[in-house]
């Protein structure tokens, strides 16, 4: 008899009613992806599509349905029309990417028939996004020349430090990040940008990153300090993770001598209510991920809603004031700035669901 295998698809731990999960493959490229479409109440599924060299398969389902989640999140708390959806591509960016496997994503995506929009994520850029877009409308981050968004990381990393301004204000009674020292963890598309905006302020910035030219750029470009100790351990007053998710963890957090968590890493914390509670236990505040990496969400979103840049960058602003309210309601409710997070973006959600039942 066939042993028992747990946790496949509609009974593992973080499917929470996903709507629909497509498994691609296309051995002529190579490709092998995942599409997790977790909600479309409030509209398309849009998410990027990270490429990774997962160990197995198993961890990049884990991966695509925990952040395919949390997109239907973060577009309710920015107040778009958009669900939540995410792909992942198990491939090692750096050596396995081809224009043909690109194409061959965008057919799957198309297939879909706009219930999943794609853009960039960790290993797939603007110009990947050329490929895609040669077969399928259905993919925003398109490059400006061809009527696009751009990249949109460098209003992600706009959204954060907007946010990390927040954070510091609520922390220290004041945004003016002069002089105060931030680790960022990740020194890739959005990262590189963060650290600008940091050294602009007068922030005294370290780096991290597993490729060493990543930290080189930040060191020459923007005078950031190399650091090469346990990210944990670093004696920071923010901690900015802009690499992988899932680092704030057992082992981590009762190492953290940061006093705020705030980066754009989606999933930063390996168990969310868990893990959130232990922050906070630790007099550490932590800046919800869905919350302030929404800037380049609400970027690529104006290539659906036809806004412009500004408008794009206006509404990155106000994860300003959404980050304040939501610390606001967790102190007056005792919960932690994630469940403060997670309770207002359902609420919207679940008001919207009602109100086409009821229409
Ligand atoms: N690009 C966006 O607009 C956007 C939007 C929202 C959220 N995010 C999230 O922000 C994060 C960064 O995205 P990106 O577009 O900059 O990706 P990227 O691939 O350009 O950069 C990620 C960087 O992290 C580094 N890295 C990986 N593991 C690391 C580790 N253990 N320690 C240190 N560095 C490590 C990589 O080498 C790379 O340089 C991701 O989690 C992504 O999902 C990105």
């Amino acid at each position: 008899m066939q042993e028992k295998v747990h946790h496949l698809v509609f009974n593992h731990p973080s499917f929470d009613n996903h709507e629909q999960v497509v498994f691609c493959h296309d051995p002529d490229t190579g490709l092998k992806a995942i599409i997790g479409i977790h909600s479309t109440v409030l509209g398309p599924a849009l998410g990027g599509t990270r490429m990774w060299p997962y160990e197995d398969e198993s961890i990049a389902l884990w991966d695509v349905l925990r952040l395919s989640r949390g997109m239907s999140f973060k577009a309710s708390l920015a107040g778009l029309n958009l669900g939540g959806g995410k792909a992942v591509i198990i491939a090692d960016s750096r050596t396995d990417k081809t224009p043909e496997m690109m194409r061959a994503f965008g057919r799957y995506v198309n297939s879909l028939s706009g219930r999943y929009i794609t853009a960039e994520d960790v290993g797939i850029k603007e110009a990947d996004i050329r490929y895609v877009k040669e077969v399928t409308d259905y993919v925003t981050g398109i490059p400006l020349e061809m009527g696009g968004s751009g990249d949109p990381s460098p209003v992600t990393a706009y959204g954060v430090f907007v946010g990390i301004k927040a954070a510091a204000k609520h922390r220290w009674g004041s945004e003016n990040l002069a002089g105060r020292k931030v680790l960022v963890q990740g020194v890739g598309n959005v990262g590189i940008t963060l650290v600008e905006h940091l050294t602009n302020a007068g922030a005294e910035v370290w780096v991290q990153d597993v490729y060493a030219d990543r930290v080189e750029e930040a060191v020459a470009k923007y005078r950031a300090k190399p650091f090469n100790g346990h990210f944990a351990e670093a004696e920071v007053d923010i901690y900015a993770p802009c690499a992988l998710g899932a680092t704030l963890n057992d082992e981590t957090i009762p190492a953290l001598r940061c006093a705020i968590v705030a980066g754009a890493a989606n999933n930063q914390l390996a168990d969310e209510n868990r893990h959130a509670k232990m922050i906070e236990e630790r007099g550490i505040l932590y800046c919800p991920d869905f919350l302030i990496n929404a800037g380049g969400l609400i970027n690529v979103y104006s290539e659906i809603a036809k806004y412009d840049r500004q408008e794009a960058l206006r509404r990155t602003e106000n994860i300003y004031n959404t980050l304040l309210e939501v610390i606001s309601i967790a102190e007056q409710q005792h919960i932690t700035t994630h469940q403060a997070a997670y309770v207002k973006a359902q609420e919207r959600i679940q008001n919207h669901k009602k109100s086409l039942v009821h229409s």
